[in-house]
């Protein structure tokens, strides 16, 4: 049977896969998507699944599915398209965004294989990431103090704790420091996060957390502990090390991610993952360049995720 290029219905709820986490088997393919957005192509097609309905399985959620650093990670961190990738999914409809993402753990009690539902970020990329769709003559600054969504990042916890004793060890709160890359940090640099209080450490919660907040998506990343970094008198990062902590617990991620889809499918969560609490953010926030000052091209390109805004 031939695939689907295109799909019918609004999608409300996206996973981006990282490191190791490149696919999500075992749910029906309905459609794979290849869009172009103003900011480019995303990573990778976007594959929409179907999530049987918890209340009636003879129906089913559409989950919207994109691979962050490419089919094949053939992206580096700086590499990700992350403005097309957030764009194109607003544009399919999603308000909600489930994020994957294998990390270093700068704490002795987040071991290698635990997760961590992290609560803050700290932003240590070098300014080289295209990081805002507000730029060339639309002006807007969104509120970032709290980056992951507190409602969401609830229901995730509880999914994450509901495989406890499972072989799921989770840890509900967590600074996580975002670097450049894509060379791992110096000994000092990962001392220094940690005196800091950071928890864990990747090289991709942002921009895509910041252009999702922009976009009045929901967002929240779980994160798997791969490694101790560089700080701990274990053995220091490798890919390798990343790799294998990321194959040997795959199934637990994938549990892990499926628990939180059958949880956010429930019509409870509806208006949760409706994002209704950000709606409207992004129209005020870029409010700021008066109309007569505003680039008809830079109108015309968040037009394509905000038709009508400003
Ligand atoms: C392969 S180690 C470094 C790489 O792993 C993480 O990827 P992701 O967050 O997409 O799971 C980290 O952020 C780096 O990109
Ligand atoms: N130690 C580390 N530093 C940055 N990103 C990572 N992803 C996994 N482990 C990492």
């Amino acid at each position: 049977m031939a695939t689907a290029t295109s799909y019918p219905d609004p999608v409300h709820i996206a996973v981006i896969g990282g490191t190791g986490l490149q696919h999500l088997p075992n749910f029906t393919h309905a459609a794979t998507l290849t869009p172009t957005t103003p900011w480019g192509t995303p990573s990778s097609p976007i594959h929409i699944l179907h999530h049987p309905s918890p209340s009636d399985p003879s129906t089913h959620i559409p989950i919207a599915f994109l691979s962050r650093h490419g089919v094949h990670h053939e992206l580096a961190p700086h590499e990700v398209p992350a403005r097309a990738n957030i764009a194109a999914l607003r544009k399919l409809g999603v308000r909600t965004i489930i994020a994957f993402s294998a990390v270093g753990s700068l704490q002795e009690e987040i071991k290698p294989r635990d997760f961590v539902i992290p609560d803050q970020v700290i932003d240590r990329t070098k300014g080289i990431r295209p990081f805002t769709f507000f730029e060339g003559g639309l002006v807007g600054h969104v509120g970032f103090a709290d980056p992951f969504d507190e409602g969401l990042n609830k229901v995730v916890r509880k999914c994450g704790h509901s495989l406890e004793g499972d072989g799921v060890r989770l840890h509900d709160k967590g600074t996580l420091i975002c670097m450049e890359g894509p060379q791992f940090s110096t000994r000092a640099e990962s001392k220094m996060y940690r005196s800091w209080g950071g928890s864990v450490i990747n090289m991709s919660c942002l921009p895509e957390s910041k252009l999702a907040r922009e976009a009045e998506i929901s967002y929240v990343m779980i994160c798997m502990s791969t490694d101790y970094d560089c700080w701990h008198t274990s053995e220091d990062v490798s890919v390798e090390m990343v790799m294998g902590n990321m194959k040997a617990n795959s199934e637990n991620a994938r549990r892990f991610v499926g628990a939180v889809l059958d949880e956010l499918s429930k019509e409870e969560h509806l208006e949760l993952v409706s994002a209704k609490h950000l709606e409207g953010a992004s129209r005020g926030a870029g409010g700021i360049t008066a109309k007569p000052g505003r680039n008809e091209d830079a109108v015309k390109r968040m037009e394509y995720m905000f038709p009508g805004y400003y």
